[in-house]
């Protein structure tokens, strides 16, 4: 069923423009089909042929590489000040953990976020590369949307869209995020228990994942068993978040995911890099159980905004006191080594000691598509 649903997929998001001609009975049948995918694969596809050239996806992979192999005390001028104010920034190894394990999660990230942005002039085509990838994820978020309220029969097959504008609009507050991520080259004095990143669930509607071929991302099954989600060129990993969980009473399952060191030790020896890119209803939005003969009617869940719940758990993946990260930090050499990477063995106990939120795991079966 899969392979066919690409198929589809590709016919439509390379011919159709956005907005959707929902009477279309070729677009329903690929809405019923994509919203199918990602319901029994507890909210998690692959999607190909997506219509996102190539060369843009590498280039937002090349230009990151070039900055996140500076110098650290250079990266560090890019770090996120205020999640709050503004969620956009460089985050070091250790700034963001997202679970309560006391793992070390050694990643470095950039997100880019909202519209007080700033880049690193070191690497002048940054900018334009990452924010390229970025506008193409957004517009593309919006089709997917339409099809997703198509798929599970929704009255106003807008009602996804109208919840998050942003995509379309830029000036509309939201914490739609783009994020380049980089995992460090493992180094010989990693210990058992390292992560790249901890288990989690993302924090909004869809999120689109483009990942080089060292992989370790997976995903968890009802059975808690992970199941690892293997690069396959060309494809975009496409997995629900939190918000689209609640909103759909839970028939598309918030996806679990962690992503972890590969074993073999020359996959170890090179760093990796994703990008992501987050969507999420806009910032004044409260999602309340949407209605629908195929969802839960008996689901309940008091109405939840969006930014408070996305930022609520960037808090605490960030410790709600490393907020005013850029104040904290003060390049006092301790710390610069620390979320440098040079030598984070000192800070562990301090570090990694605090109590973390259980992130909430989905209970769905779940079964890869290949
Ligand atoms: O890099 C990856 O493969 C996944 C990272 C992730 O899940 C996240 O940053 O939310
Ligand atoms: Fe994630």
């Amino acid at each position: 069923m899969f392979c066919r649903l690409k198929a589809k997929l590709s016919t439509y998001l390379q011919t159709k423009s956005h907005p959707i001609d929902q009477e279309d009975p070729e677009i329903q049948e690929i809405a019923n089909k994509f919203g199918l995918a990602l319901h029994e694969n507890n909210g998690c596809a692959y999607l190909t042929n997506h219509g996102i050239p190539e060369e843009m996806v590498s280039a937002a992979f090349a230009e990151s590489q070039t900055f996140f192999e500076l110098p650290a005390a250079i990266k560090m001028k890019y770090c996120k000040e205020d999640l709050v104010k503004n969620y956009h920034g460089y985050s070091a190894v250790g700034q963001e953990r997202l679970n309560d394990e006391k793992n070390r999660e050694l990643k470095e990230t950039f997100d880019i976020c909202g519209r007080d942005r700033f880049y690193p002039e070191e690497v002048p085509m940054f900018k334009e590369a990452t924010e390229s990838l970025e506008a193409a994820c957004w517009k593309f978020q919006a089709k997917l949307f339409k099809l997703l309220a198509m798929s599970i029969k929704l009255e106003n097959v807008n009602v996804i869209n109208d919840g998050a504008r942003n995509c379309i609009d830029r000036t509309i507050p939201s914490l739609n995020t783009a994020r380049t991520a980089y995992y460090p080259p493992i180094r010989d004095d990693a210990i058992a228990g390292d992560i790249r990143c901890a288990p989690h669930t993302d924090y909004g509607l869809l999120t689109l994942l483009f990942q080089d071929d060292i992989g370790g991302l997976e995903v968890q099954g009802s059975n808690t068993e992970w199941l690892p989600v293997t690069p396959i060129p060309g494809t975009i990993v496409v997995n629900s978040g939190d918000l689209l969980e609640k909103w759909t009473c839970g028939y598309f399952v918030a996806t679990p995911h962690r992503v972890i060191i590969p074993e073999a030790e020359i996959k170890m020896k090179k760093c990796r890099q994703t990008f992501m890119s987050f969507s999420i209803t806009d910032n004044d939005i409260y999602i309340s159980p949407l209605k629908s003969e195929l969802l839960d009617k008996d689901y309940y869940f008091e109405p939840v905004n969006s930014f408070d719940h996305a930022m609520g758990k960037a808090k605490k993946a960030y410790g709600e006191d490393e907020i005013k990260v850029r104040e904290r930090i003060e390049f006092s050499k301790a710390e610069l080594k620390f979320h440098a990477f040079i030598d984070y063995r000192e800070y562990t106990e301090e570090y990694f000691d605090k109590k973390r939120p259980v992130t909430h795991l989905g209970t769905a079966g779940f079964q890869l598509c290949f």
